[in-house]
């Protein structure tokens, strides 16, 4: 395992990048369902995530996106939230964290995985232009894995984006025809739903900006509104980005941020 990897001074190795965080879901992190609200889940992975980002990079960093996340289990109330990142890679001023969601039932004495997610975290520019980060280098076979896995995820990331700018402005009209009417078809219009936040000081983070996380809980808030018009039980489903959520602007108390698209994948149960 990981934790028990030996160096060759014969010290026990721990990433020094790695942070982990646990919580208890209290009713106040419940969503309708009484279920741990995927929003809240999102805020405490992004901060976990830009902890882990900024003892690497030792300056302050913010998160730029998160790749698609699928959440194979919901999270009760009582139950144990333990989540774990570490940075995979890091290239000029950017850096991937990898992060692992696992939930513990005490009671019971199980521990499962939830989800395995990607968030690219910036640092900071300085007065004197981009930061030069340090360079990761991995010691366990995993962390190599995860080091040359995360060149390629990068890679297919920004390939992604650029397809997804294309389909939007060449394709729009060709799908437009593929559309087909069904009886019980609900118009897209009238899923739409539109949410304005004012940015108070519990949503901001340290650094005086809306947590990216928070800005994420506000989508999928919006997008489970949403999803509920089409008559599915939302007892569990997946949230997904097909256009992977990017945070293009920081949001301050003054701004209005660039739109931000997220895609709700439902299964019913
Ligand atoms: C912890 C928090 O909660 S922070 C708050 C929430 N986050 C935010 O507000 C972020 C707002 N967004 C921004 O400030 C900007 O869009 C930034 C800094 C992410 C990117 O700005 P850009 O002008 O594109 O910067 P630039 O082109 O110099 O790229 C900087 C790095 O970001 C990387 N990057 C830019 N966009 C993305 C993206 N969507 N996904 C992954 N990496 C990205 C680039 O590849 C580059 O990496 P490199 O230096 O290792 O080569």
């Amino acid at each position: 395992s990981d934790a028990l990897f030996i160096l060759e001074s014969g010290e026990v190795y721990r990433n020094p990048t790695e942070v982990k965080m646990s919580q208890i879901v209290l009713p106040c992190h419940a969503n309708h369902c009484g279920e741990l609200s995927v929003g809240q889940l999102l805020k405490w992975m992004d901060s976990t995530a830009c902890l882990s980002a900024e003892r690497h990079a030792g300056c302050s960093c913010i998160t730029a996106s998160v790749d698609d996340i699928h959440f194979e289990h919901t999270i009760g109330v009582g139950q144990v939230v333990s989540i774990i990142a570490k940075v995979n890679r890091a290239f000029t001023s950017s850096m991937e964290v990898g992060i692992l969601v696992t939930c513990e039932d005490l009671y019971i004495g199980k521990e499962w995985k939830v989800c395995h997610a990607f968030a690219s975290f910036v640092a900071r520019r300085t007065e004197t232009g981009k930061v030069q980060l340090k360079q990761v280098i991995p010691h366990t076979q995993l962390e190599q894995v995860e080091y040359s896995l995360a060149a390629e995820r990068r890679r297919m990331r920004l390939i992604h984006v650029e397809t997804i700018t294309d389909l939007l402005s060449n394709c729009a009209a060709q799908l437009a025809g593929e559309c087909q009417e069904h009886k019980d078809a609900i118009p897209a219009e009238k899923t739409r739903v539109e949410s304005v936040e004012l940015v108070l000081p519990p949503h901001a983070n340290h650094q005086v900006s809306t947590f990216g996380g928070q800005i994420m809980a506000w989508m999928e808030n919006v997008a489970t509104i949403a999803a509920r018009w089409v008559g599915l039980s939302l007892k569990s489903w997946f949230l997904c980005a097909p256009d992977v959520p990017e945070l293009k602007q920081r949001i301050g108390a003054e701004d209005n941020g660039r739109k931000n698209k997220l895609g709700v994948d439902l299964r019913e149960e």
